[in-house]
């Protein structure tokens, strides 16, 4: 992972895009198995993951589901990691904990300042509060305080917008899916390697 900007293409469903990811550079791609027009069996999960090199993150996201399901559904496909959209307690961080994976907790600023790693999570995900809608949020207002630790930004990030964003917030990861997307639910491999190429060009993190 190194130092640099940590780069995750959310929302995959063919083979085409998630090649298309690798190839252009992102640190991990995403699958949904939550309630979404992106959302994917784990067999499908599963053939796509096995394209995926092991030093890119395979990440299952889920949103409202048991830890049983999350757990299913996770080995099935053979991942290793999962982002958790729910307001999930500290207890269910807990309960994965002994599977090894990289757990990334996704919520929205609502004020207060968060820190990575709270719950047990590992990445802290900052997100709009509709997920997947790709509608941005307001992480430029002078009343946001970036979280500390290793957390990424989310939420209606572009290859137009995300260098700004980077820049911006000072944030350790950023994620995307409908930035890059044709149509809903439809990923366009221009834009997935056009918003690769443009958040590496932000690269420019407090620190380094
Ligand atoms: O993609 C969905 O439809 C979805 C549904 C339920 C929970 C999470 C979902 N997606 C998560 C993501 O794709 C990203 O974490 C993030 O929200 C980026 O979304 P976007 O604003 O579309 O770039």
């Amino acid at each position: 992972m190194g130092s640099s900007l940590f780069i995750k293409i959310c929302g995959l469903s063919t083979a085409r895009d998630v090649d298309t990811a690798v190839v252009a550079g992102a640190d991990a791609v995403g699958f949904v198995f939550a309630e979404s027009p992106r959302r994917v069996d784990a067999a499908t999960a599963r053939r796509l993951a096995e394209r995926v090199p092991g030093n890119v993150l395979t990440v299952g996201v889920f949103r409202g589901q048991s830890v049983a399901e999350v757990r299913e559904l996770s080995r099935a496909a053979g991942l290793r990691s999962v982002q958790l959209h729910g307001d999930e307690g500290p207890e269910y961080y807990e309960a994965l904990r002994p599977e090894g994976w990289t757990l990334i907790r996704a919520t929205s600023f609502r004020g207060a300042a968060l820190r990575c790693g709270e719950l047990g999570e590992d990445h802290l995900l900052l997100d709009a509060p509709a997920p997947g809608a790709g509608r941005p949020w307001d992480w430029g207002d002078e009343a946001f305080v970036a979280p500390e630790g290793s957390w990424l930004l989310a939420g209606g990030l572009t290859p137009g917008n995300v260098r700004a964003a980077v820049r911006a917030t000072g944030c350790w990861g950023v994620d995307v899916s409908s930035g890059v997307e044709a149509s809903r639910g439809v990923k366009d491999p221009v834009l997935i390697e056009e918003f690769i190429t443009a958040a590496r060009s932000a690269a420019v993190r407090s620190g380094e």
